[in-house]
């Protein structure tokens, strides 16, 4: 399978999108056809929350507000209200030590005590996205496919933090294993059967009507046709409703289990949680560049420890230098900074002598095994693991980045 953008490139592909086009539909000057169901209306509406109301629009389904961010003085949070993402941005919160304080699970307002100008709104998935664009929320955790879908293209919404560590997934196509494409196994051939005219074009089902055209026209795909509904959309291929399937696949089951499959380069975009903001309300709205500030601190302590052991042995050397020598002769054993060395005093006959030294290093949790076997080999014994909570850097990387993005 070909490899699609990786967590890290995640803001340089979002970019890529703000970047490209902004149109929900590739243009009529491509063959790429678009079922009429897809297409939204122009639908005029305001915000509840705006004191200077100013009208939205929303053209095929991309929310538009002209005006500044409303005088409110409260920062506020959109997080999933349901669904699978819903509780693991809670436990990230928590874990952060930013509980959500939620009177009822059917109030859809709550705060979180620690931020005290912040308001928490509970909201579905694609609204979060939708209420940052019309200034109505300053700030949302979402998955990256909701923000590319809804954010189509526009350039206020900005990735505070790209990668939580949850809610992993990709949007993907997906073909039938059976009939005509049992053979089939890129897009490169997909795209080549002739089987797709202008007359029959390759049927797509798919709840990703943003992203799905835009893809095919990108990778040149000739007479295509979207059609949508609201789940189970693998079925489409089997009830002869569609020839092929775009949507998210974490384990790959429900796929399996319905005798689909995915294709080399039919990768659209890799998913996970993501922290979003508007650029608007980042630059205009007082206090939100030190609350964002501090959530981003906690969140990148947070991930970062949480990916690390603590780990203690102790040894018997000839001086501190010695031991840090044997300790650094050994690939996984360097630590953050490299290891930290101390003496362990111990009383002899009445005199306070060293013979061991303590060495304490963090160590990625994968390399948990290896980094104790290598410190055997260099004498290390009672070797202790404890889990890490929080690893504060001196500066928070994402942080200069977001300053740049903004200009500031
Ligand atoms: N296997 C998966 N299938 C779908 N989404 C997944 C999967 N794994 C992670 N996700 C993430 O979860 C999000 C969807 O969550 P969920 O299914 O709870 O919401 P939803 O059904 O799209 O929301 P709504 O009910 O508002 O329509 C996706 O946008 C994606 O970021
Ligand atoms: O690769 P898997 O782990 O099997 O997950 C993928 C499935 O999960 C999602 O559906 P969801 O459970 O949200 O149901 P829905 O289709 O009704 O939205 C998604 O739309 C796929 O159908
Ligand atoms: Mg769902």
């Amino acid at each position: 399978m070909a490899a699609a953008a990786t967590s890290s490139s995640l803001q340089a592909l979002y970019s890529n999108y703000l970047s490209s086009s902004s149109s929900l539909f590739p243009s009529s000057s491509t063959s790429c056809i678009v079922s009429p169901s897809i297409l939204k209306p122009k639908i005029i509406c305001c915000s509840s929350s705006s004191s200077s109301a100013s009208p939205i629009t929303v053209v095929n389904g991309k929310a538009e507000r002209s005006s500044a961010v409303t005088d409110r003085k409260e920062i506020r949070l959109g997080l999933p209200s349901k669904g699978r993402m819903a509780s693991d941005t809670l436990d990230l919160l928590k874990d952060c030590q930013l509980s959500v304080r939620q009177v009822n699970p059917r109030q859809y307002v709550a705060e979180i005590p620690q931020l005290s100008n912040l308001e928490v709104w509970f909201q579905r998935q694609k609204d979060i996205v939708r209420k940052i664009l019309t200034g109505d929320l300053d700030l949302g955790i979402v998955g990256l496919d909701t923000v590319i879908e809804y954010g189509q293209g526009n350039d206020d919404l900005i990735l505070v933090h790209d990668a939580l560590d949850y809610g992993q997934c990709h949007l993907s196509i997906a073909i039938p294993k059976y009939g005509i494409f049992e053979n089939i196994n890129s897009l490169d051939e997909l795209a080549r059967m002739p089987q797709w005219t202008k007359e029959k074009p390759l049927r797509v089902a798919t709840g990703f009507t943003y992203l799905g055209p835009k893809f095919m026209e990108e990778k040149g795909l000739k007479h295509v046709t979207f059609s949508t509904a609201d789940g189970a959309l693998e079925a489409a291929p089997a009830m002869g409703i569609a020839d092929c399937i775009l949507d998210l696949v974490s384990s790959g089951t429900t796929l399996r289990e319905n005798n689909l499959k995915e294709i080399e380069g039919g990768i659209v975009l890799e998913s996970q949680a993501v922290l979003v903001a508007s650029r608007k309300s980042l630059i205009q709205r007082e206090g939100i560049l030190d609350t964002t500030h501090e959530i981003l601190e906690r969140l990148e302590a947070h991930l970062k420890a949480a990916g690390q052991f603590c780990v203690t042995a102790n040894t018997r050397g000839s001086s501190m230098e010695e031991v840090a020598e044997r300790v650094l002769s050994q690939p996984s054993l360097a630590g953050l900074q490299g290891p930290t060395i101390s003496p362990v005093f111990c009383k002899r006959d009445g005199k306070v002598e060293v013979d061991y030294y303590a060495i304490v290093i963090c160590v990625p949790k994968k390399a948990l095994y290896k980094s104790v076997q290598q410190l055997r080999a260099i004498g290390g014994s009672g070797v202790l693991v404890s889990p890490l909570t929080y690893i504060f850097d001196e500066e928070t990387p994402k942080w200069r980045d977001l300053l740049q993005k903004l200009g500031l």
